[in-house]
């Protein structure tokens, strides 16, 4: 169970999140939707502490993970995988070395930086790479250089990335911002078959609300770093969703990852 309690960050006398508290059990998938500028980005960051709370408390499983320090908050960034807008792969490198790159956080620093140099996994290691391409469907990209992959495809090596870090929960800030309505439904998808198959906890800001009401099993939505809705999808009524945004859910932009079916998907 993640807990945040009172949670606030203020940016000068601003406060980008304001008092804060959720309950998410294990295993739940949640949508955080909200303007742009509600505060969903430091919400994110501070459960991983990229970026540092103000006031109020951060439990996981009754540890304060706001008070940890040195290995025991570098062990706390491992157990929480955070996927970005951006991918965040190297290039350059082959996708089973992106991939392989998780696994760094499981060393100590050291070790770590030397290993990175080398390139230097152990069998075991490259075959929960193969392991875990395999399950997002993308072994046969395996051995190529992850810049020539789709946006989608580049965003499932993230999420492969990020399962080889074991992690308890996955941050996802905005992971199909930057992708076409078909690569972000993959991408959604694979998210969603990662926290069903591992019961891995998801956080995952969204800009559309209809993908939030589609994979996620309970919405958060912020107004002003405070949240103003939580709860089913199915309870985010026309009303809620005026309060929400300041407009009605028809002034929205179009934004739904596309519905149709994909080219050889069988029938439902
Ligand atoms: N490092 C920072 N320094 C100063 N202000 C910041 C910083 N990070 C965020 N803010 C401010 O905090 C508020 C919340 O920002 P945040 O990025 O968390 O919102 P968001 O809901 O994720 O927005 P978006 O959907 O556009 O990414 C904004 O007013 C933003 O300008």
């Amino acid at each position: 169970m993640l807990q945040l309690e009172d949670l606030t960050r203020r940016f000068g006398g601003r406060a980008a999140v304001d008092g804060v508290t959720l309950a998410i059990p294990d295993g739940q998938m949640v949508g955080i939707i909200g303007r742009s500028g509600a505060g969903k980005s430091t919400l994110l960051r501070m459960v991983n502490r990229l970026t540092e709370p103000t006031s109020g408390r951060i439990l996981h499983d009754g540890t304060d993970v706001t008070a940890l320090r040195r290995k025991a908050l570098r062990d706390w960034r491992t157990r929480c995988a955070m996927i970005f807008q951006g991918f965040n792969l190297i290039g350059r490198l082959d996708v089973l070395t992106n991939v392989l790159v998780g696994r760094l956080n499981h060393r100590p620093g050291f070790l770590a930086a030397l290993n990175s140099l080398l390139l230097n996994f152990s069998p075991a290691e490259r075959a929960m790479a193969l392991d875990a391409l395999d399950r997002l469907d993308l072994s046969e990209q395996a051995l190529q250089r992850a810049e020539t992959l789709s946006g989608g495809q580049q965003q499932r090596v993230a999420i492969a990335r990020a399962l080889l870090q074991e992690p308890r929960l996955i941050l996802a800030d905005e992971p199909i911002a930057s992708l076409d309505p078909r690569n972000a439904r993959v991408v959604m998808e694979a998210l969603r078959d990662v926290n069903r198959r591992e019961g891995l906890t998801v956080l995952v800001n969204l800009h559309h609300l209809d993908t939030a009401r589609r994979y996620c099993d309970r919405i958060v939505a912020m107004a002003a770093g405070r949240v103003v809705f939580d709860g089913p999808p199915t309870a985010l009524t026309a009303a809620e969703v005026h309060a929400i945004y300041g407009v009605p859910e028809e002034a929205l932009e179009a934004e739904t990852p596309d519905a149709r079916p994909l080219p050889g998907a069988l029938p439902a």
